[in-house]
């Protein structure tokens, strides 16, 4: 039996160390594949089904975790602290929820600390484990600042996303360059104008 016919079986064994990838969904992308114009048996496109299964289950590493984790350790020896902290500029990928083509951005997180201060890198793992999932940017701005808002409870977040969207450069309407910009601020920084003036020129808008 040759390796094609082991894989339209749905039985190569995956490589070690790398996840299994059910028949199913193999099958769909062997139909999705055949849809865009090309033959899934084709020597180059045999283990495609699997490689794209595997590459679909990492873009989509989100649905696995509860982000709001991250932000469960927090530093007692800052405790105190209560000037704004801002992580400017993370980069991001996620995927639109439409086409589900790449969104691929960058994030600026602040919040003004009460009594909780996390270890900084956790606003980032905080971004993508709302990034890794099939997203709207409206709806992912707000999902962070929500978890941040609510876990730590400081006077204020602010969480502005510029991001280009490849269902908008690379087909459709296709205008390359083009980014959109979303903003969700809570508390300090929706209410006091000091505040929300500071944020965004430090985040450089
Ligand atoms: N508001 C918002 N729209 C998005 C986002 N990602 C993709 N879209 C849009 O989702 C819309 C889906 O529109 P539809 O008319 O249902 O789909 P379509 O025919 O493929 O639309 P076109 O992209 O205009 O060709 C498009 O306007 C996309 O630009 C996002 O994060 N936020
Ligand atoms: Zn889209």
């Amino acid at each position: 039996m040759s390796d094609f016919d082991h894989a339209i079986d749905g039985d190569l064994d995956p490589l070690p160390g790398k996840i299994a990838v059910p028949d199913d969904v193999q099958e769909a992308i062997r139909t999705l594949i055949r849809w865009s114009g090309d033959d899934p048996t084709r020597e180059g496109l045999i283990d495609t089904p699997q490689r794209v299964g595997r590459a679909w289950k990492e873009y989509c590493q989100g649905y696995e975790e509860d982000p709001s984790v991250h932000l469960s350790r927090t530093f007692e020896e800052v405790g105190g602290y209560d000037e704004l902290v801002l992580l400017k500029d993370i980069p991001f990928q996620s995927h639109c929820e439409h086409h589900m083509a790449p969104i691929i951005g960058t994030a600026s997180i602040a919040y003004m600390p009460k009594e909780r201060v996390v270890g900084i890198s956790k606003l980032a793992r905080v971004l993508n484990g709302y990034a890794r999932r099939l997203q709207v940017q409206e709806r992912m701005t707000a999902e962070i600042a929500q978890c941040i808002w609510d876990h730590l409870q400081p006077s204020g977040v602010a969480v502005v996303i510029c991001a280009s969207h490849s269902c908008m450069t690379a087909r459709g309407v296709r205008t390359p360059g083009v980014r959109m910009m979303t903003s969700r601020l809570l508390g300090c920084f929706l209410d006091d104008d000091r505040s929300r003036k500071e944020v965004l020129s430090l985040m450089g808008y």
